[in-house]
């Protein structure tokens, strides 16, 4: 028995065709931009995807490339304009920025409103109080994949092993809301037996950035197994989650072609609510 594969790329093909039907029927246009620092090659592929992106759905995508040697001041001033830019329905700021520049301020400072990511502190806020607003864009993909596939969250309970702002924090406030009902359990590098808790795990999500973390032997046969600890190496892209743990899950997300396309679809997804909200509010 191998794993079902939940195919990021096919569900995310199927998100951009729903995006694409919605951008159209908006009276007004809809725009995504990036701001990009420093010339990181791994950056530079994510960006040049979502740009891609915006081009299926109908989405005007814009950039702001600036130099590695960017200062805090002249970043905040693109943030201005970006916040002010009319033609901006969202943007985003890639990270990681370089060394020298305070990631914080910068990300307070992009409009919660415009937020593509959904990780603003308002929004972050708005989430734990069940506030509608733009959601963290790869905890939604990775809820929306399980329920395309029909991995049951009701009750299941659910690892989590990372506790990263991006995705390990805010996925248990997704995934424990009356909606979908699962219970979760927040492992990190403090946690004492780690194979124990993922071995009583029905859905594993594994977001450490620790290469092969998670083992076959740690897995519940059966369980659904998302992927989303990227690391890059010489040899290319290589997940939190073993190769052979395909042999004892029930459902797989792998790397690549699991969560990654559905950050992207959700990002866009954001952008084109953001343009509706805006609408209604007119
Ligand atoms: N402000 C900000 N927002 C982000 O959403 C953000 C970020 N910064 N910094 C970096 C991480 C990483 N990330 C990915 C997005 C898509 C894929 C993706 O589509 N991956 C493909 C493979 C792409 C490849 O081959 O490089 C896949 O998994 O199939 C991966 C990773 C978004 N991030």
């Amino acid at each position: 028995m191998t794993a079902t594969l939940l195919n990021g790329n096919e569900t995310r093909n199927a998100l951009f065709e729903d995006l694409k039907a919605r951008v159209a029927a908006l009276p007004v246009p809809v725009g995504l931009a990036t701001v990009l620092v420093g010339d990181d090659p791994g950056s530079h592929s994510y960006v040049k995807g979502k740009h891609r992106a915006c081009e299926k759905v109908g989405i005007k995508s814009i950039r702001r490339d600036l130099p590695e040697a960017t200062t805090q001041e002249e970043l905040e001033a693109v943030i201005d304009e970006l916040n002010a830019n009319p033609e901006v329905t969202a943007y985003i700021v890639q990270l990681p920025l370089p060394k020298h520049l305070d990631a914080g301020p910068i990300l307070e400072r992009i409009d919660p409103a415009k937020d593509g990511d959904g990780l603003h502190p308002v929004n972050l806020g708005k989430l734990v109080l069940g506030i509608e607003a733009p959601l963290p864009a790869t905890p939604r993909g990775i809820v929306e994949l399980l329920r395309r596939y029909d991995v049951p969250l009701a009750g299941a309970n659910v690892t989590v092993v990372g506790r990263g702002v991006t995705v390990g924090r805010p996925i248990g406030l997704l995934l424990t809301r009356r909606s979908e009902n699962a219970t979760v359990t927040l492992c990190h590098t403090g946690t004492k037996d780690l194979a124990a808790e993922v071995r009583r795990a029905d859905i594993v999500i594994a977001g450490a950035g620790s290469a092969g973390l998670i083992t076959k032997d740690m897995v519940k046969p059966g369980a659904a197994v998302i992927d989303v600890g990227i690391t890059r190496t010489e040899a290319g892209l290589v997940g939190d989650v073993a190769p052979d743990v395909r042999e004892v899950a029930g459902w797989l997300a792998p790397i690549p072609g699991g969560a990654g396309p559905m950050t992207v679809a959700m990002l866009l997804t954001n952008t084109v609510e953001a343009a509706e909200r805006a609408h209604a509010a007119v």
